[in-house]
């Protein structure tokens, strides 16, 4: 299958997210309300999901959702001006749509997984939206277990790692056996992208993330070490660290268990777009242990801890490095 159709309606509904998402925080309205979890949840998470699950429900009618939110909170009766606001933005993006619709869409992404279901992060990274920092609109494609296409835009990501303050946004795409590219949010030729190949101590560069209690800094610092990373992390939030390995701009992303959630597990929307961009740019995803990611057990990587993402011609060696922490 070539997911040609799959690929356009997933494209168009992720970059109209991102210009609801991106609204928002032009608008500086980014102040987060607080999900049962206890992790933040904004207008424009929320906004996201809909615009998205809109679009795959008029493409794809019987295709299940699974997305990182619902509307349960935002169907509260002292919710109504939360509601006026995210259907206030969906409308300024998708025309016209009444609140019961709103409510609808988002909640039209709590499906449990299938044989053949999308799996969507409306915005991945709320914290780093919050901060003003990165964070990705992800949205992927899974058939039997496999991811078959990702999309990730990154609204915040320099187009040129070169130019840090140039240009900003960046989308990547991906589908099985096709390869991935990349390409500036503003429009241009979608570009092949690829791993970098080289080991050199120069080209490494490891990733992670910004967020001390999503990860174990100090292991992935020691590991890093242990494969001859001597360049200090980028720290990055969100599915762009999997687009800058992917893009050649770092080496490795390490995300083992924080300590202080050792038996947290990855939930499928943070990693399923992001595996396939890398993999198809000729990387390697696997979790800790080296086994591959199941993306067929629910909304939860329940069979993996830990994720590791690299340029491949790593991966053993950091596997190894790992096994070797873990003794100490
Ligand atoms: N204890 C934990 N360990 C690892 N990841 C966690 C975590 N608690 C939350 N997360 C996930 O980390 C994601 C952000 O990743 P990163 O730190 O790489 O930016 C969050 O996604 P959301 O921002 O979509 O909620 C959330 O799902
Ligand atoms: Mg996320």
């Amino acid at each position: 299958m070539s997911y040609e159709q799959e690929k356009q309606v997933a494209i168009e509904a992720a970059l109209t997210a991102a210009k609801l998402c991106e609204q928002v925080r032009q608008e500086q309205v980014t102040e987060a309300m607080e999900k049962s979890d206890k992790s933040p949840v904004t207008v424009a998470d929320l906004g996201s999901q809909a615009v998205i699950c809109r679009a795959l429900a008029m493409a794809f009618p019987d295709d299940l959702v699974v997305g990182e939110e619902d509307a349960s909170q935002l169907r509260q009766p002292e919710m109504a001006d939360q509601l006026n606001r995210v259907s206030h933005y969906v409308k300024s993006v998708v025309g016209d749509a009444t609140p019961d619709q709103v409510l609808d869409w988002i909640d039209r992404g709590n499906s449990q997984i299938g044989g053949r279901y999308w799996t969507l992060d409306p915005i991945d990274g709320t914290k780093g939206f919050l901060r003003q920092d990165q964070y990705a609109v992800a949205l992927a494609l899974v058939e039997l277990g496999e991811v078959k296409l990702g999309v990730l835009v990154c609204p915040a990501l320099p187009v040129s790692p070169d130019q840090p303050d140039g240009e900003k946004g960046v989308l990547f795409v991906a589908v099985r056996g096709q390869g991935a590219t990349m390409v500036p949010i503003s429009g241009g030729e979608p570009q092949p992208i690829q791993v970098t190949k080289a080991d050199s101590q120069e080209a490494m560069r490891f990733v992670e993330s910004v967020e001390s209690g999503h990860g174990d800094h100090s292991r992935q610092d020691a590991v890093a070490k242990a494969v001859g990373i001597t360049t200090p992390s980028l720290r990055m939030d969100s599915q762009a660290k999997y687009g800058a390995v992917a893009s050649g701009r770092a080496s490795l992303y390490l995300r083992l268990p924080s300590p202080k959630s050792p038996d947290y597990r990855e939930k499928i929307w943070d990693h399923a777009a992001g595996t396939i961009v890398v993999e198809e740019a000729g990387g390697r995803v696997t979790d800790m242990y080296g086994k591959a990611l199941n993306f067929s057990l629910g909304a939860k990587l329940s069979d993996n801890q830990g994720v590791i993402v690299s340029n491949g011609v790593i991966h053993d060696t950091v596997l190894d490095a790992l096994r070797e922490t873990a003794s100490v």
